[in-house]
């Protein structure tokens, strides 16, 4: 099959996205499912809502700008993207705090069941929410038990109180199938917790329709919030009236005015609110969700699936990569949008890949991941990068000495 570059960008509809991102010119961005891209948008509505809501209005902007509700209309914003309806989406906290509070108000839904069933090669912050629980409430009401991939539908026994993955593993990019795990589980009677960092704005999701309990998810990756960016949490509305989460702050409260001593949850996904969002960061990433308008879920993986395709059959053409060891899967069909290659210089790689304006990151031990945003990615910037990969691995540009010292953040 043979490539034409120049006629793949023309034909491209996602191609005028691009413009709405504050990127540099010279740079190949390849890292947005650690950070995503700046978009325009955001950079407006925060100066918007510094100087002119915060500077000028004062308090007065939690009604008049109706920053009061900026987490749910922000958890609306990003309901589409999730396959998910109405009143189920909030956004509030990090993944691991709505992971902690999933987790124990799922335990709670299963008397008489402590096992949570998850992954070894989990992203870490998973596992150890799951095993902060255990220690709090003791190994009778929350333990851990995490297999490898390939046991997990065996390990979904009618004592297990929860399944909690991640959906799209941060290393490989490989896909669970959520629809078929999720029936699976719910058959033993064990409630679901999705993680869907590396799926929300990567994937078309289908939450509603797989029936899935809860999930959660980040702000900050493919949804393009900025760093830090609040994460959201679904709760599915059949749960909603018989559930109670740990973490009883006062905006979750139904009359948070009110002052009252006693704790009463809001209704519905409000609920599952702690404290006072944090208005800026959650503004920033309210305005980056406008990047998703007019396009469907379905065209992004479709040019996210074409963009690692034309990546890996451009990668075949030069012998000097074969040393890099594709770890995710060959079908595109069973990875989310990313690659993940294995190299024993995969820290200097990635260093003389940055040095030389192409950005993946590295995963520990040994891998170079390269992230595919279909929103501000075209498929000439695909090629150039494996021309600069080439250039790296040929001339072996990664063994200079510079390139071996270890960042704090990797
Ligand atoms: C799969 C996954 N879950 C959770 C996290 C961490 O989320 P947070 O920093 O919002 O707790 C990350 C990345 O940071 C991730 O990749
Ligand atoms: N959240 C991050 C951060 O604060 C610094 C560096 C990286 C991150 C990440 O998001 C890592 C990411 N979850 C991963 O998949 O590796």
């Amino acid at each position: 099959m043979s490539y034409n570059i120049a006629q793949l960008d023309k034909q491209d509809v996602l191609a005028p996205k691009r413009a709405l991102f504050n990127l540099p010119e010279e740079v190949i961005y390849l890292d947005g499912n650690s950070l995503g891209a700046l978009p325009k948008a955001s950079v407006e509505r925060i100066q918007q809502v510094v100087n002119q809501q915060w500077g000028n209005d004062l308090i007065s902007s939690w009604n008049k700008h109706n920053w009061i509700d900026l987490p749910l209309q922000t958890g609306e914003k990003i309901a589409p993207l999730l396959g998910a309806g109405p009143d189920q989406v909030v956004v509030c906290d990090s993944i691991s705090v709505n992971l902690y509070k999933l987790l124990i108000t799922a335990l709670t839904m299963q008397s008489g069941r402590a096992k949570v069933v998850s992954e070894q090669d989990n992203f870490p912050t998973d596992l150890y929410m799951v095993q902060g629980v255990q220690t709090l409430l003791g190994e009778t009401r929350c333990q851990l038990i995490s297999v490898a991939s390939e046991d997990i539908e065996n390990a979904l026994t009618d004592d297990v109180a929860v399944l909690m993955l991640t959906h799209i593993n941060f290393r490989t990019g490989r896909i669970h199938d959520m629809q078929r795990l999720t029936r699976l589980a719910h058959q033993k009677g064990i409630i679901v917790i999705w993680d869907l960092a590396h799926s929300a704005g990567a994937v078309p999701l289908a939450l509603d329709e797989c029936n899935v309990d809860f999930a959660v998810g980040c702000g900050y990756k493919y949804l393009n919030g900025g760093p830090g960016a609040p994460a959201f949490l679904y709760a599915a509305k059949r749960h909603h009236n018989k559930i109670s989460q740990p973490l009883n702050g006062w905006m979750g409260h139904a009359k948070p005015f009110e002052f009252s001593p006693r704790y009463d949850a809001a209704p519905g996904i409000k609920q599952f609110l702690t404290g006072t969002p944090s208005i800026i960061a959650m503004a920033a990433l309210d305005a980056a969700l406008d990047v998703f308008d007019s396009v469907s879920m379905a065209q992004i993986r479709q040019k996210s699936s074409a963009l690692t395709e034309l990546f890996l059959h451009l990668k075949r053409q030069h012998p000097a990569l074969d040393d890099l060891v594709l770890c995710s899967p060959t079908d595109s069909e069973l990875r989310g949008s990313q690659l993940s290659f294995s190299h024993p210089a995969a820290y200097a790689i990635c260093q003389a890949l940055i040095d030389h304006n192409v950005v993946p990151d590295f995963r520990a031990p040994d891998i170079v991941r390269f992230g595919f945003t279909p929103l501000y990615l075209s498929f000439a910037d695909v090629a150039k990068a494996i021309a600069v990969l080439h250039n790296i691995m040929q001339q072996r540009l990664y063994t200079h000495n510079k390139y071996r010292t270890k960042a704090a953040v990797t």
